[in-house]
């Protein structure tokens, strides 16, 4: 079934079965993307990940941070976060996402990569914490930056293209049977910030 958006085009799954991916392209202006490129950049409250691994800290060169309706806690590898309460600009860009995808959201992680040495490997979003089978939506701003899915039985793969200003959303069983990645690449030197909207269970 073909979803149909403001100007009636319609939008097709990407994913040929197992899930549903939705990609809307540009749902910003260059303008408006530029500035909240520049917005967020500057007012996000972004760290340096830190994980255990095998009782040795790992600190990633990517950057984050997490925002949400209150100060949800999440622990894993003995590290505890607590989400920080929402900032005037993610609010519109969740009310704009909300707005676009049909679904709510009470919760944004966000990545900052610095370049194309920056990447995600392959995995799913299927924590505990999280609705099951809820919709999680992507945003991007800066750099364009190619994103794959990959089947977790028959390993075919999906290639998608993220634009500035871009909107995608994973919904339904999509974490349950496929794997997703954002490849490094040589190509990018300059960095692209990422906002997932998700839902989490209280
Ligand atoms: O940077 C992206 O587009 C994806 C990030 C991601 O998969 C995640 O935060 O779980
Ligand atoms: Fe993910």
């Amino acid at each position: 079934m073909d979803l149909f958006h403001q100007n009636n085009e319609s939008i097709e799954n990407h994913l040929p079965y197992d899930g549903v991916v939705y990609y809307y392209g540009q749902v910003f202006t260059k303008d408006k993307s530029d500035f909240y490129y520049t917005q967020l950049m500057q007012n996000i409250e972004w760290r340096n990940d830190e994980a255990i691994i095998f009782g040795k800290k790992i600190i990633t060169k990517r950057k984050v941070a997490w925002y949400g309706d209150k100060k949800f806690e999440y622990s894993y590898s003995n590290i505890t976060k607590h989400a920080l309460t929402w900032t005037k600009e993610l609010l519109e860009l969740k009310a704009i996402v909300e707005e676009k995808t049909g679904e709510t959201y009470n919760s944004c992680l966000l990545n900052l990569y610095h370049n194309g040495d920056e990447g995600m490997a392959w995995h799913s979003d299927g924590e505990t914490d999280l609705k099951k089978d809820g919709a999680i939506a992507s945003l991007t701003f800066g750099a364009v930056r190619k994103f794959f899915f990959k089947h977790k039985e028959s390993k075919i793969k999906v290639e998608l293209i993220l634009d500035h200003g871009s909107l995608l959303v994973m919904k339904d069983t999509t974490q349950t049977y496929w794997l997703h990645r954002l490849p490094p690449t040589k190509k990018v030197k300059t960095p692209r910030i990422n906002l997932t909207f998700r839902t989490i269970i209280e």
